[in-house]
């Protein structure tokens, strides 16, 4: 190790799954850390809520804040981890102060990424720090290292993956054990998994402030969480996954993002950013993906296929990658934390979907009684949709009660799929809304 260099000192806020995740791995691997880094790094400060809390963590060493902000002014802070989460309010104070005294920050916030990454990106090419957020996407998952450095040569075509574990975690616990969504859930929550707020998981945000980063990545585009088109998986039920698995497919969380070519006029490339439930083909890579487990594949139009899987979420996989940063801090890394600096970063139009094509799945619940399937066969008709498979399972046990069917349409324009349930729409053969659900383009 390289004597002469003095310790990096690091201000921690947060003491949560993650923070106290950081504690025990830096105590756990600090001789390889350190030598890897080429110095010492040393916790001196840290902030969290509440001060006394035990957390089976040794807090004696490091002085406390009780404002989680004084831990950019304190002259023994060089860098700051933000692991307190929240998009605004106190953690975005905190990135603010930290860049703005050129101090490198590292946060696993995707939210403050996701909503304020430009910004942030902003004043630390201002002020000369450095800002690494590998954690805020797929955990422990070195995706943003491989997409920013690892593919740099390659222009990116498409980006898509699994990337929320405690959505992953829910479906792929409905389907193996026939669990229902909320035992799944508490279990999510139990492990660590789940957001302060699950709603961010199951509605399908929080893959959508994943998605939103990692396409500002791949694809050197200025951060648009607004232009993400999200639904959760709070509508997928017990029969979806039973019907997707006759018909041959799981059913995934995936967030997809990719260009148009650049014929809208404007000369620039249009963004689409969708997250949706999504029917997996059973031989595709990410039908196997399980668990809180992430995966994102990444189209480069050089290297081909990529595929990063791995534990996206929990307090070791999110420690190895807060840490990962730092140990780039400590080696003096400064690039610029988006794959170009941030004043080149494009702001990209929004594709407009009714033009793409593709295959779906439309599951109905509807009365039980003659007519009704020529009644919904004839809007597919009418809207120019072509239906691949069909099935109606069961029988009402009362005349004129509810059963379910589910079919999946030949590709066609999507815009036509939309049309064929609006000729629906206010029928009373439906029972309640019908479900679509993209099948996933290999
Ligand atoms: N848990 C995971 O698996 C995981 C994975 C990747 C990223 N993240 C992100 O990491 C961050 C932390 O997640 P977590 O699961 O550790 O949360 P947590 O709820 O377990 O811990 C949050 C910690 O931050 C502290 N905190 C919050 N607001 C504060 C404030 N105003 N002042 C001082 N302290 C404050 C709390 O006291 C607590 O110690 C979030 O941004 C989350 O999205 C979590
Ligand atoms: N709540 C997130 C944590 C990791 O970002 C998840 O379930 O994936
Ligand atoms: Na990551």
């Amino acid at each position: 190790m390289n004597g002469a260099q003095r310790p990096l000192r690091i201000g921690l806020a947060g003491l949560g799954t993650v923070g106290c995740g950081v504690i025990r791995l830096l105590d756990a691997n600090r001789a390889l850390i350190e030598a890897r880094a080429g110095r010492q790094l040393q916790i001196t400060a840290v902030s969290a809520r509440d001060r006394t809390r035990d957390r089976g963590v040794d807090l004696s060493a490091f002085a406390f804040e009780s404002d989680m902000t004084a831990l950019a002014e304190r002259d023994d802070v060089d860098v700051v981890i933000e692991a307190a989460g929240g998009s605004d309010g106190p953690a975005l104070e905190l990135a603010g102060a930290t860049l703005g005294a050129g101090k490198g920050l590292v946060t696993a916030n995707k939210a403050m990424v996701a909503h304020h990454g430009l910004e942030l990106a902003e004043r630390a090419a201002q002020s000369g720090a450095a800002l690494r957020f590998e954690a805020a996407v797929a955990g422990g998952i070195p995706v943003i290292k491989g997409l920013r450095e690892g593919a740099a040569a390659n222009s990116i075509d498409r980006i898509y993956g699994i990337l929320n574990g405690t959505c992953n975690y829910i479906l792929t616990r409905m389907e193996s054990t026939g669990a229902d969504f909320a035992d799944a859930l508490a279990e999510a929550q139990e492990l660590g998994f789940a957001e302060a707020d699950p709603s961010f998981d199951i509605e399908g945000v929080d893959a959508a402030h994943k998605l939103a980063i990692l396409a500002a990545i791949g694809f050197g585009a200025k951060v648009d969480f607004n232009g993400v088109a999200i639904s959760g998986i709070t509508q997928v039920s017990a029969a979806d996954i039973s019907q997707a698995k006759a018909l041959g497919f799981v059913i995934r969380l995936v967030g997809v993002a990719d260009c148009d070519d650049p014929q809208n006029g404007t000369g620039r490339s249009a963004l689409l950013q969708r997250v949706r439930p999504c029917l997996v083909p059973l031989d595709h890579p990410l039908a196997n993906v399980s668990g809180p487990t992430n995966a994102v594949v990444a189209e480069g139009n050089f290297v081909g296929r990529l595929l990063f899987q791995g534990a996206g979420a929990g307090a070791g996989p999110t420690a190895s990658a807060i840490v990962a940063d730092l140990i780039d801090l400590a080696r003096g890394d400064a690039g610029p934390p988006f794959s170009l600096p941030v004043a080149e970063l494009e702001a990209m139009d929004r594709a407009d979907p009714g033009g793409r094509t593709g295959r779906d799945y439309i599951r109905f619940t509807v009365t039980d009684r003659p007519g009704v399937l020529a009644e919904i066969t004839a809007a597919m008709r009418d809207a120019g949709v072509s239906i691949e498979s069909l099935i109606q399972r069961g029988r009402a046990k009362e005349s004129g009660g509810e059963v379910l069917l589910a079919m999946v349409t030949h590709e066609g324009p999507e815009r036509c799929v939309a049309e064929a349930l609006a000729l629906l729409e206010g029928s009373p053969s439906l029972t309640s809304a019908p479900l679509v659900l993209p099948i996933l383009r290999d």
